[in-house]
């Protein structure tokens, strides 16, 4: 046994290499092969495994919008303008526009999905604790140093996850397994979103002010803890597969290099500009949602939080849901293009009516869940597994830019123009994606519609492909 090579850890479920092998017989003895802990069986890929990969990003999940949750406090304690909250947001981003995009790189090339995972939780937790510091000392570069090392775990460790969910769930339940993942995360939003208000209250009973908020980050970097032991069990457990289940080694040929890059279709790019458009019109939004509440619909502030986290609600139950409806149905570019027109809709609702924006946050949760499920997924059907760390880390990257820049400039447009113009803002830019998503629903149909192909044709695409392989 000593004498076999390590089985690579990059490489998809879908490249294992089935094997009755006596050692691999011996390896499950251990836990008398049983289902739950027996890599082979479907059991196995659900727990522990999904719901590992699930908890890998709630630490980081729930850290993102502390400063969401605490607009006003944060505002107020800490004595800073909406533009140097928004920086919070901001800080976050930079290193993403360049990292995230090594992040995937080094995930395919240097770290694997295991070690990627490890590094990056590392990266969020530090972070966290660098800003729950800052605000315990009052240091606002403190805090947006934090941030910015937050970042460059976060948005690396939301990499390592999709990877990590391909890796496991190609060519079965992929759509739905995202949903889950993003309930998981969106469970963690939630949390912050309801939680950390009341509990900066309780810790005011004693402590006040900036020392006050500083306690309650340190609740979030505790999250994040959690979060990093999961990233440590799940590692174990995927070595384990890899080596019960002989996943093929990638060849050095078959290793990204990264030109490769300028190889990814025209549609990998489309999917990205979908996904910088459309998120700089609902993450930036949620940021600064508190206040536009409290002033257009006059909500005290714990009814503004509770609208405000509406999205993530939503999105907590609807995304798993809408992830198995899109794996029966396929056709993810036309839910992608649902999705963009409803936010669109809903975002109309909010900035030129009064009607009541519980129901336009929860159509929006619905829509956000339709999108997300329907749009991350797409990446795995044009661009090959050894190759997806890079392509959700250049995905992401551009997310990122998008989201740096823009949650600087909402900020400002507050400060200057208020929340109408805000709001036609968040509008313009979900008439871009809705002009991208056209334009890749037109390009992918010239080039046979893989993207579109109903969930039916998809399957009979994927059992010629098979076969084919076996034939060579
Ligand atoms: C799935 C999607 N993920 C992202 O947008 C990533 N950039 C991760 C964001 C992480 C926030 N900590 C989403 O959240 O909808």
């Amino acid at each position: 046994m000593a004498s076999k090579p390590e089985p690579d850890e990059k490489t998809p479920l879908s490249q294992v290499v089935e094997s009755n092998n006596d050692d691999s017989e011996e390896e499950l003895q251990g836990c008398s092969g049983t289902a739950p802990c027996n890599p082979k069986s479907c059991l196995h890929r659900y727990f522990p495994v999904l719901v590992l990969i699930c908890f890998l990003s709630f630490g980081s999940y729930f850290c993102y919008d502390n400063p969401a949750a605490l607009q006003d406090t944060m505002i107020r304690e800490l004595d800073i303008s909406e533009g140097q909250f928004m920086a919070f947001y901001s800080f976050y981003s930079w290193p993403n526009v360049v990292l995230c995009m090594f992040g995937g790189y080094l995930i395919d090339r240097l770290f694997g999905v295991r070690l990627g995972a490890i590094i990056f939780g590392l990266f969020v937790t530090v972070g966290q604790v660098i800003f729950a510091l800052g605000s315990l000392f009052n240091l606002y570069s403190l805090m947006c140093v934090g941030r910015f090392v937050f970042g460059i775990g976060g948005e690396s460790l939301a990499v390592a996850q999709n990877t990590y969910a391909v890796k496991w769930f190609q060519g079965k339940e992929l759509n739905m397994v995202f949903g889950l993942q993003l309930s998981f995360s969106r469970v963690g939003s939630t949390v912050n979103m309801n939680v950390m208000q009341p509990l900066y209250n309780y810790i005011d009973q004693n402590i006040h002010g900036y020392k006050c908020l500083g306690i309650a980050l340190f609740v979030g970097a505790g999250m994040c803890v959690f979060s990093l032991i999961c990233a440590i069990v799940l590692s174990f457990f995927d070595k384990r597969a890899d080596r019960v289940l002989k996943r093929k080694q990638i060849s050095s040929e078959e290793m990204i290099k990264f030109r490769d890059i300028l190889t990814f279709p025209l549609s990998t790019w489309l999917i990205s500009i979908i996904c910088v458009a459309y998120y700089v019109a609902v993450f930036p939004f949620i940021g600064l949602g508190l206040v536009f509440f409290e002033m257009k619909f006059g909500l005290t502030p714990t009814s503004a939080n509770a609208v405000n986290s509406l999205v993530y609600i939503v999105s907590a139950v609807a995304s798993p849901v809408f992830g198995f409806l899109i794996d029966k149905i396929g056709k993810n570019v036309f839910w992608v293009i649902i999705g963009i027109v409803v936010t669109l809709g809903c975002h109309m609702m909010l900035a030129f009516s009064f009607i009541n924006p519980y129901v336009s946050m929860v159509i929006m949760g619905l829509s956000y869940s339709v999108l997300a499920s329907g749009l991350w997924p797409m990446v795995s059907l044009i661009i090959p597994g050894h190759q997806l760390g890079t392509a959700y880390g250049i995905m992401q990257a551009i997310q990122n830019l998008g989201l740096a820049v823009i949650a600087l400039v909402a900020g400002i447009i507050v400060d200057q123009n208020g929340y109408l113009i805000l709001e036609v803002f968040f509008m313009a830019w979900l008439c871009v994606a809705l002009i991208a998503g056209v334009l890749l629903y037109l390009i992918d149909a010239n080039k046979g519609g893989k993207l579109n192909l109903s969930a039916k044709a998809r399957a009979i695409e994927k059992l010629k492909l098979d076969a084919e392989k076996s034939s060579n």
